[in-house]
């Protein structure tokens, strides 16, 4: 069944994959420091004190420097620590020191919250490998943000962080997946109008 929206999701993560990883370090650089400026923006339009944000991977776009500049205005942040059973529990961000959790992504070594520490955020910052204009969201495949999403439904804004190219028309989509309230990209933040 290749069009099978499973198989045309894990077709367009290999592509998106494979175009994060060619970006060359000068690239990564530049895109980190606009990316920091429009999640300033974005954070500071919503007058949010507490959020919800992940430690990027070297292919993702740099999410470090915003969490030092919220960190040091006094902005409450939480970063995702991968689970077994497929739920995020969540811990405080504590500076710089980091481990990894079992899926090898980047995590905080402050203590652990579990999943519904989150509830209270006033902006959840979220991971992706593309976006459409229509909110619907393509992850890396495990399900871990759409469970989030799902159970805290009228919850805060939900913003995917990705590369301006990343913003498409259309994505694959799957009865579970959800839809986030917009994008910031280090060109811009894109808010969809929903509802
Ligand atoms: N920085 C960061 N932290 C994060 C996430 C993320 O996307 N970025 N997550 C967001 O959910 C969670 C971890 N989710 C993960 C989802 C998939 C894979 C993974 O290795 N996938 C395989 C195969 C899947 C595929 O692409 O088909 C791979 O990428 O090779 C790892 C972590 C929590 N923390
Ligand atoms: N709310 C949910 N409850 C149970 N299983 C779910 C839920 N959401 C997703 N899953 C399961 O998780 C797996 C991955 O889903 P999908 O391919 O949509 O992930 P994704 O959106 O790319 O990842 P993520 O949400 O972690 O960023 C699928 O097998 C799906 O059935």
């Amino acid at each position: 069944m290749p069009d099978h929206p499973e198989n045309r999701k894990r077709a367009l993560r290999a592509e998106l994959r494979g175009r994060r990883r060619i970006r060359t370090a000068t690239e990564r650089e530049a895109a980190e420091t606009a990316l920091t400026q429009q999640l300033v923006q974005l954070t500071s339009d919503l007058r949010a004190t507490f959020i919800a944000a992940y430690l990027s991977t070297p292919d993702e776009p740099g999410t470090r420097d915003f969490l030092r500049w919220a960190d040091g205005h006094g902005i409450r942040i939480l970063l995702p620590v991968s689970r077994e059973d497929g739920l995020l529990d969540w811990a405080p961000y504590d500076g710089e020191d980091e481990e990894q959790d079992i899926l090898g992504m980047p995590t905080p070594t402050s203590e652990l919250l579990g999943p519904i520490a989150i509830n209270g955020v006033d902006l959840l910052l979220v991971p992706a490998a593309c976006v459409a204009r229509d909110g619907m969201r393509l992850g890396w495949g495990r399900g871990y943000f759409d469970k989030t999403l799902g159970s805290m439904e009228g919850g805060p804004p939900v913003y995917a962080v990705i590369y301006d190219d990343e913003l498409v028309d259309a994505v694959p989509t799957e009865p579970h997946d959800m839809p986030v309230d917009g994008v910031v990209t280090p060109g811009g933040i894109v808010s969809f109008s929903r509802g």
